[in-house]
């Protein structure tokens, strides 16, 4: 059962005075059990009106939304208590310890005091767990804020933009936490970021936003590879032959520390061909792999 399914969603922000913002538009998101599924973006490309709708705090336009195969908005009440979000900095008291902000968000929910101290150990905050709140680094809030999320024991958690305004320290907490959540293997993980490394970092699967569209989905390494740049790198004994080579037959060369970077436009059999006819006998010759940066730029580019 997919943990979240999105069907030509719509949804435009009304602004006095101007034409309305689409900020989703004819959305088509599947969100499978299990694992960390990265919810990948430019700022702006409608993510987190995406998780708004999803749980229910803005209604989209058209388009069918399930959660936890549960109608959105009617079904919600049905599976509000197996979803746990950190949409925003939650807050918290701040003279107040760590666990005893937790035991009073856990009293609330109506869950035993057991999960107060699960949750601490997740997060692995239970030695600072006396602590008062405002003493907390931002990445140990950000973890309480985690914590206090996984209080329910979610099937499905939704983090948005966990790292935003976190130091490394706190980033790399972050991302080991949501690694373990994701390994642990009853909880989904929807991990909203605008940053590529923190995808590739701790995600399975991806799913890539631009413009209120999701223009890319699947595990990470194959929308990854998917995107090979086409060029070659290829070894010869002499290079500036070879080169003089290539270009007469149209390729675009340049040369760099250790060989010539050809661009191959997907035919690197041509390239082999070209320089053996020319008595040019190849060393080596490697596919260069777009690398992620590029292939989210070119993925998210905007055609304007
Ligand atoms: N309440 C609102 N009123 C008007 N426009 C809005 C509102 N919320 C979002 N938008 C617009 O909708 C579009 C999508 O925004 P959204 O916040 O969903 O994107 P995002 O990918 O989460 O980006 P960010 O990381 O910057 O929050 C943007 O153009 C944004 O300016």
């Amino acid at each position: 059962m997919p943990a979240v399914e999105m069907h030509a969603v719509s949804k435009s922000y009304r602004r006095r005075g101007k034409p309305p913002q689409k900020a989703l538009d004819d959305l088509h998101l599947l969100v499978e059990s299990g694992g960390v599924h990265g919810f990948l973006g430019p700022n702006g490309s409608g993510k987190t009106t995406t998780i708004r709708v999803l749980l229910g705090l803005v209604r989209a336009d058209s388009g069918d939304v399930r959660l936890l195969d549960r109608p959105v908005p009617a079904g919600l009440p049905q599976v509000v208590g197996s979803v746990g979000a950190l949409v925003e900095t939650p807050l918290f008291f701040p003279g107040f310890s760590g666990r005893r902000n937790l035991r009073l968000l856990a009293e609330t929910a109506g869950l035993p005091g057991t999960r107060v101290e699960e949750a601490l150990e997740v997060v692995d905050l239970r030695e600072r767990a006396d602590d008062r709140f405002k003493g907390y680094s931002l990445g140990m809030k950000q973890r309480l804020g985690i914590a206090a999320a996984l209080l329910k024991h979610p099937r499905l958690l939704v983090l948005d933009e966990p790292s935003n305004g976190l130091d490394p320290a706190g980033i790399k907490d972050v991302r080991e936490l949501i690694r373990r959540l994701g390994a642990d293997g009853s909880t989904t993980v929807l991990l909203s970021s605008h940053l590529l490394a923190e995808i590739e970092q701790v995600a399975d699967h991806v799913s890539i936003m631009a413009r209120g569209r999701c223009i890319a989905s699947g595990p990470v390494r194959e929308v990854l590879a998917g995107r090979s740049s086409g060029d070659v790198r290829v070894r010869v004994p002499d290079r500036a032959a070879a080169a003089a080579v290539l270009t007469a037959a149209g390729f675009r060369v340049s040369s760099t520390d250790d060989g010539l970077l050809v661009a191959a436009g997907g035919a690197p059999g041509r390239v082999t061909r070209v320089l053996a006819e020319h008595g040019h006998y190849l060393e080596e010759l490697t596919p260069v792999a777009a690398d992620l940066e590029s292939a989210f730029l070119a993925l998210t580019a905007d055609p304007a």
